[in-house]
């Protein structure tokens, strides 16, 4: 079996409009480990969302290798990468993205209906997962009637319910306070100590120093892969992206 969980060779996707090539992402080699949590940081436009979208299969690349678990994905067809996608991979936007007119639990169990699991089982993880993450008191409400916290909650519930090989995450507290900010990165880094592998997308310093390996990307690329091992380490990237005194 493979180590790894992702991997990336000289993965791309340009745009071609007006005359202009957009290389929004360009020629990146990446390797993931299994239990590992990846925080992508970089400017506006440099093609962090760009690059989640290819890892997850929402988007193909125009060039380039991709592998998820072994298994060659570049090449899948659109069936084919819905497929995987429900069984290998969670996504977790800053939008939340939840179906408005389906009740918390009902949302986290839909992914578990969707690749077979019998109803009573699918129902029993949903609940499971919303009181891991503490909101099953919220299991019967619709998402408007949700806090944006529990809202991320919840989604991120649905992520994990059929096990995926990775979380994919993107600016998972763009829509966030501060107070739920913390309360979302306590339950990452929970998910996380669980062994899940995350890959988390985000412009908060403090969301990108909770990952224990960090890329920076600009202009398609990425220019720096460190990992975040010490404590010391993680409040000098703090000090470092945002201007803080340690
Ligand atoms: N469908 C598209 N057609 C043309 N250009 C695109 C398309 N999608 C993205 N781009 C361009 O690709 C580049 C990377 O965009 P992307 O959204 O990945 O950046 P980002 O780093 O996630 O930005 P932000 O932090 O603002 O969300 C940008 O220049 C963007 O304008």
């Amino acid at each position: 079996m493979t180590s790894f969980v992702l991997q990336a060779k000289g993965l791309s996707r340009h745009y071609d409009g007006d005359g202009v090539r957009v290389r929004a992402v360009d020629s990146i080699d990446l390797t993931v480990e299994h239990g590992e949590a990846v925080s992508v940081m970089g400017p506006s436009g440099c093609g962090k969302s760009t690059l989640l979208h290819l890892l997850g299969g929402l988007e193909r690349p125009t060039a380039g290798e991709l592998w998820l678990g072994g298994q060659r994905v570049d090449q899948l067809s659109q069936t084919g990468w819905a497929r995987l996608r429900r069984r290998s991979v969670g996504f977790v936007f800053q939008a939340f993205h939840l179906v408005d007119e389906l009740s918390a639990v009902e949302n986290v169990e839909l992914p578990a209906l969707l690749v077979g699991v019998g109803r009573r089982q699918a129902r029993a993880k949903a609940l499971g997962l919303l009181e891991r993450l503490g909101v099953a008191n919220r299991a019967g409400y619709l998402p408007d009637r949700l806090s944006g916290g529990e809202r991320q909650r919840v989604a991120l519930a649905r992520a994990l319910v059929n096990q995926p090989l990775l979380v994919l995450a993107d600016e998972p507290t763009g829509n966030l306070d501060s107070a739920a900010t913390a309360e979302i990165l306590r339950l990452f880094a929970e998910v996380h100590e669980a062994g899940q592998t995350l890959l988390v997308v985000t412009h908060d310093p403090r969301v990108a120093a909770s990952a224990d390996r960090l890329l920076t990307m600009r202009d398609g690329s990425i220019v720096e892969d460190v990992r975040l091992e010490s404590g010391l380490s993680r409040l000098a990237l703090l000090a470092q992206v945002a201007g803080w005194e340690p």
